[in-house]
């Protein structure tokens, strides 16, 4: 399955950006106090550009969410800039923003709560084109339109949320957010609740939906495949940080960040031999006969010893054990 149309690659590097992120910093905290604590997101920089997927990685709590909220106006910014076609909109007053939902748009994680149980699925997908004036009938029969071209039928405008599946309601948000023909559509995770073969037809629309209507994504998700499939560029996020970034071939083909290496030594390979040979030669890897799944369960046991210990081998996230101790970078290894 290829992804990466010709025509998305061959995005004019030399037009304006859709979405411009300059030295985001956002520390979280009572709205009403100056927030004090820790950098959620820490000076991040990146550009997205007409027709472009750029990938954001990382592991739970790296900052991702945050990032994509700040974008729609859901988290405010400590500090920084986010500017959108050309416009700033970090600190916009709520009746600025609602001009822009339409040409802003999100997919989240969870097609079960992101549309609203009680509205059929022709209102929900007709209610942001009410909110910018176009008439009822006009709304529903985009819904219509909008539900035949992600691959449902147009009568599923009468039905309510629960009588699809959870493939068909993330295609019915894919629908609701592309509805009003955005530029920019953040998606945090959309198919991360689904299962292998139903994240594969989600992805394949998501990428087909992009080529024809000219659209940029923003795709958030921990997975490096699932990134690789849809990304052209793709930035590495650590505690808030940027740690690698760059095209999706090269920094997924040759990454130089041992965190970006643990990444991907996470994610499944689809290929069931593949997958067998990649751990036997980390199992391989592992000197006096400490094992994979002995590291998975303690700890490295070189961690005293280590220059990366305190930020891999003793990460607190036991699925990332078993990969940073087979980091090619790791000393003992
Ligand atoms: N509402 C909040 N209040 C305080 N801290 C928060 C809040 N939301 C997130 N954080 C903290 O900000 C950091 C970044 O969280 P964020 O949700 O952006 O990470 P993430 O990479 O999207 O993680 P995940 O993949 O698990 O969704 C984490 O340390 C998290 O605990």
């Amino acid at each position: 399955m290829t992804l990466l149309s010709p025509q998305s690659l061959a995005a004019d590097a030399a037009a304006q950006p859709v979405l411009e992120v300059e030295n985001l910093v956002i520390r979280y905290g009572r709205p009403t106090r100056r927030p004090t604590g820790p950098a959620a997101v820490d000076g991040v920089s990146f550009t997205i550009r007409p027709g472009e997927t750029l990938g954001l990685v990382g592991e739970s709590g790296s900052g991702k969410t945050t990032i994509g909220k700040a974008i729609l106006g859901l988290q405010a910014v400590t500090s920084g800039s986010i500017r959108f076609e050309g416009q700033q909109i970090d600190g916009l007053k709520p009746k600025a923003r609602r001009v822009l939902a339409t040409k802003l748009r999100a997919v989240f994680q969870d097609p079960y709560s992101s549309l609203n149980p009680r509205l059929s699925i022709g209102d929900s997908l007709a209610e942001p084109l009410l909110v910018s004036g176009v008439r009822r009938e006009e709304a529903l029969l985009r819904a219509e339109d909008m539900l035949e071209q992600v691959g449902l039928p147009r009568d599923a405008v009468t039905r309510l949320p629960r009588q699809f599946s959870g493939g068909q309601r993330q295609r019915i948000a894919v629908a609701r957010a592309l509805i009003t023909r955005p530029s920019l559509v953040v998606c945090d995770e959309p198919v991360s609740a689904l299962d292998l073969s139903t994240q594969a037809q989600v992805l394949n629309l998501l990428a087909d939906l992009r080529d024809e209507l000219g659209l940029s994504y923003l795709f958030i998700a921990h997975d490096m495949a699932v990134v690789r499939m849809l990304a052209q560029r793709v930035i590495v996020l650590y505690r808030g940080q940027v740690m690698e970034e760059g095209s999706t071939a090269a920094v997924m083909d040759d990454a130089r960040h041992p965190f970006t290496q643990a990444l991907l030594a996470a994610s499944p390979v689809p290929d069931p031999i593949a997958q067998a040979e990649r751990r036997r030669l980390r199992e391989s890897r592992l000197v006096d006969g400490a094992s994979a799944s002995s590291i998975s369960a303690t700890g490295c046991p070189f961690a005293a010893r280590c220059p990366m210990a305190t930020e891999l081998c003793r990460t607190e996230r036991p699925a990332l054990r078993p990969a940073a101790a087979s980091l090619a970078a790791c000393h003992y290894a």
